[in-house]
């Protein structure tokens, strides 16, 4: 078994690249696994792309070895694409997914227009090589009440597209099958095998 390195603290993030990479015979490890700390990566980008390649390609030159990283978040067409690469910190430092769900359902109390979708971009860095990155989307709306306890960040709040429920009231099988994540990662399926 291989191992690959994700650049990343986030644990819900973790816990669905550990199933998708499993499948590969691929052990993720996220940044708090590794047996040195690692200081937290600024996010100081103002697009999906540029955060995912601060984290990756910083990662991969300090530790030497190939990295993926994981910039995501939610985009709410009412409020002009808002969260969006703000998403983590929607409602304040430190980032609290419970504040940014209630900052978003406060913002959108009276707003009929509740269409978003998440976003999820993943680069990959080999030292020495350029970046790849590939995007993935899942379309949905905003709920008008949180619902559900599974997955992460805004997934009770967020109900995808032809689904009754939110993200959080599915399986973490199904999310698995129609997340952001799932659409970016399935398109990096030829260069993960290649890493074998
Ligand atoms: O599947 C998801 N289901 C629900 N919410 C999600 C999802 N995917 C991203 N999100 C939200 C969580 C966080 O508010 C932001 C990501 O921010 P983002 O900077 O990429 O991640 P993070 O700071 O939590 O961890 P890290 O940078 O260490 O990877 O979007
Ligand atoms: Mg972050």
């Amino acid at each position: 078994m291989k191992d690959m390195i994700i650049a990343t603290k986030n644990s819900g993030k973790t816990k669905e690249f550990k199933t998708f990479f499993a499948e590969y015979d691929i052990n993720a490890m996220s940044l708090p696994e590794l047996s040195h700390e690692i200081e937290d990566i600024e996010e100081t980008g103002t697009t999906f792309e540029e955060n995912a390649a601060l984290k990756a390609e910083q990662i991969a030159e300090l530790l030497q070895i190939p990295v993926l990283a994981d910039d995501s978040g939610l985009v709410i067409d009412a409020l002009d694409g808002r969260p969006g690469v703000f998403s983590a910190r929607f409602a304040g430092e430190p980032k609290d997914d419970q504040k940014n769900i209630d900052k978003v359902l406060a913002e959108l109390e009276g707003v009929a227009d509740r269409t978003a979708r998440f976003v999820c971009v993943l680069a990959v860095s080999v030292p020495g090589e350029k970046t790849v990155f590939k995007k993935g989307y899942c379309d949905g709306r905003i709920a008008d009440a949180q619902a559900g306890h599974n997955g992460f960040g805004y997934d009770p709040i967020f109900i995808p597209k032809g689904y009754p429920q939110t993200m959080a009231q599915l399986s973490s099988d199904e999310k698995n099958r129609i997340s952001h994540r799932s659409d970016a990662i399935h398109q990096l399926r030829d260069w993960v095998k290649n890493l074998r």
